[in-house]
């Protein structure tokens, strides 16, 4: 399921971030990248531990646990600090997948060991108006073939860490985005998508019928028993 999310930052928040990864050190994505990337990675990234990237990443680690769409639709366990990727005219980064297991490296004194986290879900978030450069579609592999996605600043795009996807080349001005993998607590796809639909339904018809309806109340205690069937911890 590739699912967007709307509205995860709002505009002054956006121009804030804006402001500061105009004035940042970006290097080249090259450094990070493992052997199959690094044939087509073409593009720049803020280092995993500049404070600048933590510092925003927390920001929007803040924003995604109070978005009830996001949370819906991933049933997040572990999400991987979001990392920041820039592509001027001419970058791209081309058919990949991404790594099944990543680390989140714990900071601080008496830090403790890294913490795995199996990629269920990918994520852009978009911190560039589409009006502001040309090319820079996500390009996402599906069983309905190739989805292009170009979203507004601020909202952002949620597809299956198993897929293919690609950034197609920039041809004008510059496309900056975050991106992270987080670990479901549903590690089904379908599974998840079903517990998605439910949810939204109850959430619609809650809002139509009250909370308190029979049928609302029934569906409800559906949707909590099937997370109890379903959810790792
Ligand atoms: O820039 C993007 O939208 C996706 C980047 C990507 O695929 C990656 O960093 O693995
Ligand atoms: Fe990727």
């Amino acid at each position: 399921m590739i699912t967007p999310i709307g509205s995860l930052l709002g505009s002054t928040q956006l121009a804030q971030m804006r402001t500061l990864l105009d004035r940042a050190d970006w290097v080249d994505g090259r450094s990070s990248a493992g052997a199959q990337a690094l044939e087509v990675k073409r593009n720049r990234q803020l280092p995993a531990d500049s404070p600048l990237a933590q510092q925003l990443g927390d920001l929007i680690l803040a924003a995604l646990s109070r978005h009830p769409t996001f949370i819906s639709a991933a049933l997040p366990l572990r999400i991987m600090p979001p990392l920041f990727n820039r592509y001027e005219a001419g970058e791209t980064y081309g058919l990949h997948v991404d790594n099944a297991l990543r680390f989140i490296q714990p900071t601080g004194p008496g830090q403790g060991a890294a913490i795995p986290v199996r990629t269920d879900l990918s994520a852009t978030l978009f911190l560039t108006d589409p009006e502001d450069y040309d090319g820079g579609e996500l390009e996402i592999e599906s069983s309905f073939g190739a989805q292009s996605i170009k979203l507004a600043a601020g909202d952002l795009i949620l597809y299956p860490a198993s897929s293919q996807h690609r950034v197609t080349p920039v041809t004008r001005g510059s496309r900056s985005c975050a991106v992270f993998w987080l670990q479901s607590m549903v590690r089904d796809s379908s599974q998840r998508e079903m517990l998605f639909d439910l949810d939204q339904s109850v959430q619609s018809l809650g809002s139509e019928l009250g909370q308190a309806h029979d049928d609302v109340m029934r569906l409800s205690g559906l949707y909590h028993n099937l997370i109890r069937q379903w959810a790792e911890t």
